[in-house]
């Protein structure tokens, strides 16, 4: 063969630890830019737009005040600069005071002018925003999907559902409201200072000094609130979790009268949770009724002292009623970059919870020789194979076992003796740094083929059947692309599913409702028979899947396996000796050991477990 497997092993365990240590995104802004591709371009004319809105806004302020001093005052118009310009152009202060209405229309068009633009803003920050959730839940579903069994088993699906959910929508309104707001807001800042600056830089400099204040006192809060957010947002994965696992599981709730246990359950959790928001609320009031506080202060300070000035003659009564103005819009955006700043904490959480989704490894589906070359006699080996879920406690210890084309092959055993964990190694499903020994496939070992051709040799009907919503054809075709309709009748026929479906009124076209629940458990079972066998991979896996079945549909699909599918490979586990006597070979775990193998003959003259469980189930002894 010439394949030296435990070199190949440790190799492919280093690689596959360098690429663990490596995430994905190393940083919220990297993240960032690989999710805005596509919606940037909406976000950058939405920041330009809303730079040109601020423009506009900071014009009315300006002909007031000219008016009131040019116009309606007696204050001399300058001989140059913008002002003198325009109202030059209009035919001077005394005819602009005569026509009152010109600088009352030119207001209005401002306004107009700015709500259009506004439009214009909103509508392209609506595109973004959606094309940027769009991509977002698009590249999380997808890498999801590519993430591990063992992943899957250790992360709550309640939980990855509220991140895929709720945290999304925290992100996109962070990015559509408070980052593409962030350009306006700067602008309005410092075009207000500029302004003011020139109406008075006393009085702007009073003004400004509330800047730092409002700023530093939003960072402070900032850093205090972020841990209740993540708190707050994992107390709602919990509950998300809950409710998932309560709709699933409805039925075992009905039936073991645990409504009540389940209702405390959730009223806690989520007491937990309202009682996080009810104290972020709080924090959350202190901080904006101190910001309006702050705000209301400084607006207080520079009408009194304004005031005070204009009385002086300082500044004129149409600079006194600009610059008030201007100082209302200074006050808007420093909160509201107060808001952005405490916001930043509660986005930041969201992108931190779906980056620990990115970032997580995916399975390399693609990766190792696409070529299955019969290279041993044995289809299938397990060699000295061990394997745990967690350090310390071994589920398998130390199997071998062998599977020939073609072979049926049985095993037998006790609950939790590992016969599942062992199809689960052999379909690639389980973590696979933790298996010891080495298990083959065509005579190379597993890891060598890329996972998605190799998976597709295999067919494996799970212990407990899940249909998804859709028609009972649908389900049996789910495995296949281009499966015709003779195949799915001919595969439903092999599973005994003929007799079942002359009693729906619409065949195998009957609607099953969500995880089959109009199905009963034989029928649901029998459904994914016909699924697994019309797949018609080299290796066709029954986990359990006899153990709803009557004995005599079970004695029929028997039947149908070893005279139509003689030449499939199969690994059949049950509990029923029946089930598999017929089988090859039948391997028997205990404790996650083989124990004995051999045919059924075999085993029923040799004292042991299966000898144990025969004369049990037989009621004969031997
Ligand atoms: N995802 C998992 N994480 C941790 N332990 C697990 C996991 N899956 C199974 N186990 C444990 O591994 C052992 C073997 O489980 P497995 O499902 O393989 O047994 P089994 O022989 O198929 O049982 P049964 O006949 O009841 O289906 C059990 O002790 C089980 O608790």
């Amino acid at each position: 063969m010439g394949i030296n497997c435990g070199k190949l092993r440790s190799n492919q365990g280093d690689n596959m630890k360098k690429t663990e240590n490596r995430p994905r995104f190393a940083g919220k802004a990297s993240f960032l830019r690989y999710e805005l591709k596509g919606s940037l371009g909406f976000f950058v004319a939405t920041m330009l737009l809303s730079a040109a809105a601020a423009l506009t806004e900071l014009i009315n302020p300006r002909i007031i005040s000219c008016v009131i001093d040019y116009v309606i005052g007696n204050e001399v118009l300058p001989e140059n600069g913008i002002e003198s310009f325009f109202i030059r152009s209009f035919g001077g202060t005394e005819y602009i005071g005569k026509h009152i209405y010109i600088p009352a229309l030119a207001v209005i068009g401002v306004g107009l002018l700015s709500a259009g633009i506004k439009y214009l803003s909103g509508a392209s920050n609506s595109a973004g925003a959606e094309k940027f959730v769009k991509r977002l839940r698009n590249t999380l579903y997808a890498h999801t999907d590519k993430l591990p069994m063992a992943w899957h088993q250790k992360n709550p699906a309640g939980d990855m559902i509220q991140r895929c959910t709720s945290d999304v929508e925290t992100v996109k309104n962070f990015v559509s409201a408070q980052l593409t707001s962030f350009v306006r807001i700067i602008l309005l800042i410092v075009l207000s200072m500029f302004f003011m600056l020139k109406i008075n830089v006393r009085l702007t400099l009073i003004a400004a000094g509330f800047i730092p204040i409002i700023v530093g006192y939003s960072l402070f809060f900032h850093s205090r609130i972020g841990k209740t957010f993540m708190k707050a947002d994992n107390e709602e994965g919990v509950v998300s979790s809950i409710v998932q696992e309560n709709l699933t599981g409805i039925r075992v709730v009905r039936a073991f009268g645990k409504e009540a246990y389940e209702c405390d359950r959730f009223i806690t959790k989520n007491e937990n949770y309202t009682m996080l928001w009810v104290r972020i609320m709080r924090i959350l009031s202190i901080f904006w009724s101190m910001g309006d506080f702050i705000s209301g202060l400084q607006v207080m300070l520079v009408v009194i002292l304004g005031a005070v000035l204009c009385v002086k003659d300082d500044i004129t009564a149409g600079n006194y009623i600009a610059f008030v103005s201007y100082n209302a819009m200074l006050t808007w955006p420093v909160r509201e970059l107060g808001r952005t700043i405490a916001d930043l904490s509660r986005a930041g959480v969201s992108i931190d919870r779906i980056m620990y989704i990115m970032n997580s490894v995916p399975e390399e589906l693609d990766a190792g020789s696409k070529e299955f070359k019969e290279e041993s006699d044995a289809l299938i080996s397990f060699e000295k194979v061990s394997f745990s879920y967690k350090d310390g406690t071994d589920v398998l210890t130390d199997i071998d076992l062998e599977v020939k084309k073609g072979e049926k092959i049985g095993i037998i055993g006790g609950t939790g003796s590992g016969k599942s964990t062992l199809t689960d190694l052999l379909t690639r499903l389980c973590d696979e740094d933790r298996v010891r020994g080495v298990i083959k496939f065509m005579g190379r070992d597993i890891r060598e083929y890329s996972l998605t051709d190799y998976r597709r040799r295999f067919s494996k009907v799970q212990q407990e059947p899940f249909l998804f919503s859709g028609t009972i054809a649908e389900n049996i075709g789910i495995s296949c692309e281009n499966i015709s309709r003779e195949q799915i009748d001919s595969a439903a026929r092999d599973a005994a599913l003929d007799g079942i479906i002359d009693t729906f009124t619409n065949g195998l076209d009957t609607y099953v409702g969500e995880r089959g629940v109009t199905l009963s458990g034989g029928q649901k079972q029998r459904c994914a028979i016909a699924a697994g066998l019309v797949k018609n991979a080299d290796v066709l896996i029954l986990d359990d899947s006899f153990s709803a079945l009557d004995a005599e549909t079970d004695e029929r699909i028997r039947k149908t396996l070893y005279e139509k599918y003689s030449g499939m490979t199969m690994i059949i586990i049950a509990h029923r000796i029946t089930t598999i006597a017929g089988c090859d070979r039948i391997y028997v775990l205990d404790k996650g050991r083989v124990t004995d193998h051999g045919t059924h003959q075999e085993l029923i003259l040799r004292k042991g477990i299966y000898r144990d469980i025969y004369e049990l189930q037989s009621g004969r002894q031997i």
